[in-house]
């Protein structure tokens, strides 16, 4: 059976790495993968999966209209797909997960998703959730707090560095933008204590 995967992390883990990892993996062995992508977050380039460390690969980006079940068969049609990776998955719908899901069960595809699994303010993002809810392997990519403790909530900052607690759920932006955290340093950056300033102490 092709099996769903979540690979979920807070952000700056390794996420986009670990993806092109695993497609460079397929590829090398003379297989064909199909890379997804969010078409909101543009940081590298539309339409590319890029990692911190330098990495990057075209992928098709999706929208929330997009039927990812129809566009991987169309090429699965043409070229045989021995896996579909998708990045930036928090973004997707939770239909989105359900064509996902009937790749990996009806047509036998193993789908490997990578992406957030709660928001700046600590809560699911809607794809993330569904993916929790359907996923056959539920994976953590693990990274860490300034406090050395494992970073799980993503703090959103604005241009000072000051913690923001209100807002969209969305808004694409890096390591200017967000800060990785523990969730206790992430409490208390929220309630205003200098956790960015070097002061957090260790757990
Ligand atoms: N030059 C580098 N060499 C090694 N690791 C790096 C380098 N640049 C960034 N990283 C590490 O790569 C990770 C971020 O990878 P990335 O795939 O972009 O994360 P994500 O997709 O989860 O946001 C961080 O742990 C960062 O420390
Ligand atoms: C926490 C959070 C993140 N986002 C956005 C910001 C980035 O564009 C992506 C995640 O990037 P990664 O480095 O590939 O993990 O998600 C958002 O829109 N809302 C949030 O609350
Ligand atoms: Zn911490």
């Amino acid at each position: 059976m092709a099996k769903l995967y979540f690979y979920y992390a807070s952000m700056n883990a390794g996420k986009s790495t670990m993806l092109l990892q695993a497609d460079f993996n397929y590829r090398e062995r003379g297989m064909n993968t199909m890379l997804f992508t969010a078409a909101i977050d543009d940081r590298f380039a539309y339409g590319t999966i890029a990692s911190r460390i330098g990495l990057s690969q075209p992928a098709t980006p999706f929208h929330a209209s997009t039927d990812l079940e129809a566009c991987a068969l169309d090429q699965h049609g043409r070229t045989p797909l021995a896996c579909i990776l998708v990045d930036e998955a928090q973004f997707l719908t939770p239909d989105q997960v359900d064509q996902l899901a009937r790749l990996a069960d009806r047509h036998r595809i193993p789908v490997l998703c990578y992406g957030l699994r709660t928001d700046f303010k600590g809560q699911l993002f809607p794809g993330s959730a569904r993916l929790l809810a359907l996923a056959d392997a539920l994976s953590e990519i693990k990274s860490v707090c300034v406090c050395g403790a494992k970073a799980t909530m993503n703090l959103r900052v604005d241009g000072q560095g000051k913690a923001i607690a209100e807002g969209a759920q969305t808004e694409i932006g890096g390591n200017d933008r967000y800060v990785a955290l523990c969730r206790r340093h992430f409490g208390e950056a929220l309630a205003g204590e200098p956790v960015l300033e070097g002061k957090a102490k260790p757990d």
